[in-house]
């Protein structure tokens, strides 16, 4: 498990930090960090680090500050070291001092020979022969898209990037990209990851990131982040004791006549998740039997038996019948994970809330569309939309995407930065909702069954697309998904 903090906390962590150590002793550890990781990077593309060239883009701030500091300590590894400074009346003084005693070289990005992009000849020239480029131009105090020559620069790099703190152009706080930015392949970041890093584009801009302790005290995260290890020690297996009521009974609610694959879908990862039992009531009883007889399938929920949680609401329709099951449903007073037409349902009839049963979980897993409709777009910042209607509507409100998040009511969130988007085929999601359901059923707390069921989901389609994980991807379906379910956990097991 590892956390994000924003830019706020960390700046108020870094205030304490400074009362105890001298600001600049904080700012050279953070930039030999950066060093280290350069030379690394340096060693892999080019087989040696001395006489390699170096190119640091320098921005108004610290985070050029760090990037002078790092070219200081590359240079007495014997690297050549040029910075192009953004904006030379605001450089970090202390640190283009020091490059410069070090034997580096500073020049103005904009300087003389500019051609229409603004960028110099020699600093142009400076960028082509970059070995590795270090992007200090802008971190924590990033605003808006890249300024138009920090832009051009940024377009313009093809050596490998290592970014300090933060891809520049990536939102710190949400991980919004607004315009050209960096896509590092390495970013060293200090005390703990900001949200930049795990959210959205800035979870591919930020390539590996590297986690560098300058002992920042950080307190409690704005974001949580589960690992396979984390998800596989909560994973709900049978104790010697168990018995196939005790671990929790789940009943889907999902298909229908014209759309009998989200029943089997649904009900398949029901099966998969957990052990223990999995019942199926609506009109796609009979293809649901015959395609997993282990399930106990009726043509209704008040025929259905007990059950401890329900998933419901895949290819149920969003009419008459739809309305009714979800009803029905809510009104049963179990742990409910709705998805695909219940969340249309619900945004489309305010009063369908009224069935429900205050006291029993419920988890909604709206698309972007699906968000929408219930609580509006949910814009750049991702995580605070999702939590204001999570808080809103009293739910766990699961937003997909290549990093899902999941907020609970009382202001957690989580977030499964996946980084790939295997997961986006047909039916996938209806995979996700028997999972969530047989968490659910066996009393899993509803916001780490969604954070759980997110990481496993995500796993088994990048295990189902590259046979074993480590090979190249193939298109996959939902079956492929559904299939990959078990090896997906096991593999979340073993780590632990
Ligand atoms: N926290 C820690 O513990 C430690 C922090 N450290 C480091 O300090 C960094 C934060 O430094 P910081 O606060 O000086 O600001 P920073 O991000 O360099 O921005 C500089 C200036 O850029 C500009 N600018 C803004 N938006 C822009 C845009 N879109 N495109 C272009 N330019 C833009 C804007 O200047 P303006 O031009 O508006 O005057 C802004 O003031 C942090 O990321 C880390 O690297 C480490 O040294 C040690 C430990
Ligand atoms: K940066």
């Amino acid at each position: 498990m590892y956390g994000a903090w924003t830019p706020e906390q960390v700046r108020d962590a870094e205030q304490r930090l400074f009362e105890r150590v001298p600001e600049p002793t904080v700012m050279r550890r953070a930039a030999y960090a950066v060093a280290v990781h350069t030379a690394r990077l340096l060693d892999e593309h080019t087989s040696g680090v001395a006489a390699r060239h170096v190119t640091l883009l320098v921005g108004a701030g610290n985070n050029g500050g760090d990037a002078l500091w790092a070219g200081k300590f590359l240079r007495r590894r014997g690297v050549g070291v040029t910075a192009l400074l953004l904006s030379p009346e605001k450089t970090h003084a202390a640190g283009l001092e020091t490059l410069r005693r070090a034997g580096g070289r500073a020049i103005e990005a904009a300087g003389p020979g500019a051609d229409t992009s603004g960028i110099g000849a020699d600093a142009a020239d400076a960028l082509e022969r970059a070995d590795v480029v270090i992007d200090g131009i802008v971190g924590l105090s990033a605003r808006g898209p890249l300024r138009p020559l920090a832009a051009e620069l940024v377009d313009r790099v093809e050596a490998p990037i290592v970014a300090v703190d933060l891809p520049s152009g990536v939102d710190p706080l949400t991980g919004a990209v607004d315009g050209p930015a960096v896509s590092a392949q390495v970013t060293v970041t200090f005390g703990g990851r900001k949200p930049g890093h795990v959210l959205g584009a800035g979870l591919v801009r930020s390539g590996g990131v590297e986690l560098v302790d300058i002992g920042l005290d950080l307190g409690e995260p704005e974001l949580t982040v589960l690992s396979d290890a984390d998800v596989g020690a909560g994973w709900p297996v049978p104790s010697p004791f168990d018995t196939k009521y005790s671990q929790g009974v789940v009943g889907v609610a999902a298909g229908s006549a014209n759309f009998p694959g989200a029943a089997v879908l649904t009900s398949g990862a029901a099966v998969h998740a957990t052990s223990g039992m999995v019942r199926y009531a609506g009109p796609a009883a009979d293809p649901v039997r015959s395609r997993l007889p282990e399930i106990v399938a009726t043509g209704s929920i008040t025929d259905a038996g007990r059950v401890q949680s329900w998933a419901v609401g895949p290819g149920i329709g969003t009419g008459a019948s739809g309305r009714e099951v979800l009803r029905q449903v809510l009104e049963a007073g179990r742990a409910v994970c709705g998805d695909a037409d219940v969340i249309t349902l619900l945004a489309g009839d305010p009063t369908l809330w009224d069935a429900r049963d205050p006291d029993a979980p419920l988890v909604l897993t709206p698309h972007e569309g699906e968000f929408a409709r219930l609580a509006g777009d949910p814009g750049g910042d991702r995580v605070t939309a999702v939590r204001e209607a999570a808080r809103r509507y009293d739910v766990v409100l699961l937003l997909k995407g290549n990093s899902t998040i999941v907020a609970a009511p009382d202001g957690r969130v989580l977030v499964n930065p996946a980084g790939h988007a295997w997961p986006s085929t047909a039916g996938s999601g209806d995979v996700l909702t028997g999972i969530i359901g047989a968490l659910l059923a066996s009393g899993l707390d509803s916001w780490l069954a969604c954070g759980y069921a997110a990481h496993v989901h995500a796993l088994a389609a990048s295990l189902a697309a590259s046979g074993d994980g480590q090979g190249v991807g193939a298109p996959i379906g939902a079956s492929a998904l559904l299939e990959a379910v078990p090896e997906a956990v096991r593999t979340v097991r073993a780590a632990a």
